[in-house]
């Protein structure tokens, strides 16, 4: 048996693919703020968000892992770690010799004065961003060698012989923009040998194993791409042969399979859990001169897994792959889960025991490994008790209703089409041409948090909480009409966020205490965890919305968060179909639409920003997603009355792929963010017609910038080239909560007299 690389594997191996960074506690996240606070000294940064990362390698020690990953962790994203490692660095962030590294490497990601910060976007199908590499504006070259500094640490301090782990080449030049396709040979070229510089570095220092993580292989490659991608892995393979490289795919199964796993590496890994990996490796076999990496434990839910079937999958596995040639491991990093199930203290024990968390998963790995290198019988226990607490909670009083959805009778039709519709509207809602608004949210300041955490706490009583919430949506309505928006939000300061707001009110859902998952930066998100069957309560949000209505002569918009981004960034329960669990969301969104009409809101905005990340990586499953968020989302609002305006919003999206999804939805307003992909969307646009209403965000809410009224001016103007001007709406990318009350006052200000100037510019053509 011949074996690539200098170690043959003896035996089954546990390995981790990526450990989340924000500690139990979320203590990254805190030292990042207090850095970009001024608060504390970069040193200081350094110095505590190591413990951070030494804390978790330590917990993958304790559990026996073999195989533990270094260099994942990242003080932003892992992306621009990427980039900044290889020197690609926007021109506007080069120059200024005064910054240290560590400052330039935030400024990317976050803007400065006179530079906007690179365009962040989603990773994959997931609900983490990460910062897109421009690669016209630098020449690559290697910086420092970030994953040798990180062996280095891990094995110094803890004794450890990590993993390091890389983002592969073909993935992160795919990722990034700057270039074109014909480009992409070019990069190659100038990419590759730095890479080989890093391998051989760490095989000197004494490295056996590293990790290339080429995500982007589930996806389709063109031919072109294939032939660079077999060029990059036989070149690596002839200049650092001594080292072991896992080429690491994940969250599908691979779409060139044959061509990826006859490249010439050690070892390639693949996600069982999603896709159909069994069914190819069963079609098309696997190279005998390979170790197999099994992603086994779903690293992007929160279940705990049925130990029994876990491992009659891998003894299925080693049908084709010999034992002896497998890796045992997460699907994917699990970064996208929370760190530990430990202190969830306040969870129900039938529940709290059916749930497996990061910590929690890695125990399944080790388990299996154990089973699969000693025999079954040696983990009896465990796979018992992994049985009966997934039973018990089945049995349990969470899962006693059977699902049965009684959706399929509701109509999913407005009563007239959009043409029409919006004739009644604008007579109804009489608004200026091109209507200013904001996408919701407010800020949400320090204040009002700590007003919630007391109210938790039980510090404040429900009535006080309450009056304050209400005072603070009576100052923004007041701000907002003083500023001269035309259509008002209530500002969402009730809610923590927005999915996981309507998890506390919903039935079938549970928030938990720490679940905190990395979204972007220094941002988490406590995704809720569906459980059982979703259904309405009682009304979520309509005492605010009629309370801000109750203020105003304007206008102020309902606000809810739609089904499919509910689904997306919640944890589902995994025993019914998610299409099934969707449409239970959307019944019971349908209900509380209904309560918001019924009390005399006449604009209502369903966010789904989650729309275009969920669609699936692999093409042929589009249809069927689309078709299935499409038809939820009109079952959520289908049953206003004419009058009654619905509008949506998205973010972060890559629009041409879903144009006809997006009108499907039949909203009558769409708010789209825009600005910091440099007005790329806007030529999908050009290549559609959308007969419907739309805002493109006019400015960057992800940064502090005050943007000025000129640049919004140019903003608009740009927008409105390519889109009728009485189709369109102003408003900025998305919503607020992120920022502070003052840079949000003053933004809006400009925001509100470029749109005046605007209209009036174009009334004054219209009367010429
Ligand atoms: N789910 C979701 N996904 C999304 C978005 C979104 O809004 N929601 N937006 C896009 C961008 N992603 C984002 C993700 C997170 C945040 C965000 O602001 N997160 C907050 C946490 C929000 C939250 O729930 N805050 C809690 C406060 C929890 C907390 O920190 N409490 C402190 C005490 C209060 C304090 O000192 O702040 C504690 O427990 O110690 C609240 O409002 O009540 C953060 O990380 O800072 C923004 C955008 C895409 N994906
Ligand atoms: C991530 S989309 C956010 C929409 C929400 N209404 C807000 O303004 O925050
Ligand atoms: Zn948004």
């Amino acid at each position: 048996m011949k074996i690539i690389g200098g170690s043959i594997v003896t035996n089954v191996k546990s390995s981790n693919l990526g450990y989340p960074r924000i500690g139990e506690q979320r203590e990254w996240k805190r030292e990042l703020e207090k850095f970009w606070g001024g608060d504390i000294t970069e040193e200081e940064l350094l110095q505590n968000t190591k413990s951070v990362r030494l804390a978790g390698l330590r917990k993958q020690q304790e559990r026996g892992i073999d195989l533990i990953p270094v260099g994942d962790f990242s003080l932003y994203d892992h992306v621009l770690d990427t980039s900044v490692m290889f020197g690609v660095i926007p021109k506007r962030f080069q120059e200024d010799c005064s910054r240290t590294p560590l400052e330039t490497y935030f400024a990317i990601a976050r803007g400065m004065e006179n530079a906007v910060a690179s365009e962040m976007t989603k990773w994959f199908n997931t609900n983490y961003h990460y910062i897109v590499p421009e690669f016209n504006e630098s020449k690559p070259a290697l910086k420092e060698n970030r994953p040798l500094a990180c062996y280095k640490e891990a094995k110094e301090e803890l004794g450890i012989e990590g993993k390091p782990v890389i983002l592969g080449p073909i993935t992160f030049i795919k990722l990034g923009k700057g270039y074109e396709k014909e480009e992409f040979p070019r990069l190659v070229k100038e990419l590759l040998p730095l890479y080989i510089q890093v391998l051989q570095e760490l095989k000197a220092a004494g490295v056996t194993w590293v990790q290339l993580d080429e995500p982007i292989f589930s996806t389709k490659l063109s031919e072109s791409e294939l032939y660079q991608t077999k060029h990059v892995y036989e070149t690596i393979a002839e200049e650092v042969p001594e080292i072991d490289i896992i080429i690491q795919t994940y969250f599908e199964s691979i779409s060139s399979y044959e061509e990826i796993v006859n490249l010439p590496a050690a070892a390639v890994g693949l996600d069982f859990v999603h896709g159909d990996s069994l069914e190819l490796l069963r079609q098309y076999g696997f190279p005998n001169d390979k170790i197999l990496a099994a992603g086994i434990i779903d690293g992007r839910n929160v279940w705990r897994q049925n130990l029994n079937d876990q491992l009659e999958l891998l003894e299925s596995v080693s049908q084709i792959v010999d034992k002896e040639r497998l890796i045992v491991q997460p699907s994917c990093s699990l970064l996208h889960v929370p760190v530990t199930t430990t202190t969830e203290i306040t969870l129900d024990p039938v529940i709290k025991d059916a749930l497996s968390f990061a910590d929690e998963k890695l125990d399944e790995i080790a388990i299996l490994v154990n089973g699969l290198k000693n025999g079954k019988e040696r983990i009896t226990t465990k796979i018992e008790e992994s049985i009966n607490a997934i039973e018990k909670l089945n049995n349990s009083k969470y899962r006693e209703q059977v699902h049965q959805s009684d959706s399929s009778k509701l109509n999913v039709d407005r009563d007239l089409p959009f043409k029409e519709r919006i004739a009644i509207q604008k007579e109804r809602l009489r608004l200026p041409l091109l209507p200013t608004t904001t996408i919701g949210s407010l800020p949400q300041t320090t204040e009002v948090r700590t007003q919630r955490l007391n109210w938790r706490r039980g510090d404040i009583t429900d009535l006080e909480y309450e009056h304050y919430i209400k005072k603070e949506i009576e100052k923004w309505i007041n701000i907002q009409e003083d500023i001269g928006l035309d259509v008002l939000v209530h500002g969402e300061f009730e809610r923590t966020d927005m999915v996981e707001y309507f998890g506390e009110k919903l039935n079938g859902f549970l928030v938990t205490k720490s679940g905190w998952v990395q979204s972007y930066g220094s941002r988490c998100v406590k995704p809720p965890i569906i459980f059982g069957d979703v259904s309405f309560n009682k009304p979520m949000t309509v005492k605010e919305s009629v309370y801000a209505q109750s203020l105003t002569e304007k206008k102020v918009k309902g606000m809810l968060t739609g089904p499919v981004t509910i689904l997306n960034w919640s944890f589902v329960r995994d025993d019914i179909s998610r299409f099934d669990v969707l449409d239970e969301i959307a019944a019971a969104l349908r209900k509380e639409i209904e309560e918001l009409e019924r009390n005399g809101v006449k604009i209502i905005q369903v966010d789904e920003p989650a729309l275009r990340e969920g669609l699936p990586l692999k093409e042929e499953k589009w249809q069927e997603y689309l078709d299935r968020a499409v038809h939820a989302f009109r079952l959520a609002t289908a049953s206003v009355d004419n009058s009654t305006q619905i509008h949506t919003h998205m973010c972060y999206s890559n629009f041409q792929d879903i144009f006809e999804a997006i009108s499907a939805l039949d909203a009558d307003v769409i708010s789209i963010e825009t600005s910091r992909s440099h007005g790329e969307l806007i030529s999908a646009f050009e290549e559609n017609t959308y007969e419907k209403e739309i805002g493109l965000g006019v400015y960057d809410i992800h940064s502090p910038r005050v943007p000025s009224i000129d640049e919004i001016r140019s903003n608009i103007n740009r927008a409105l080239k390519t889109i009728p001007f009485n189709q369109f709406w102003i408003n900025p990318d998305c919503g607020l909560k992120t920022r502070q009350e003052a840079e949000t006052i003053a933004a809006l200000k400009n925001m509100v007299e470029a749109a005046k100037e605007t209209r009036e510019s174009l009334l004054a053509v219209q009367t010429n």
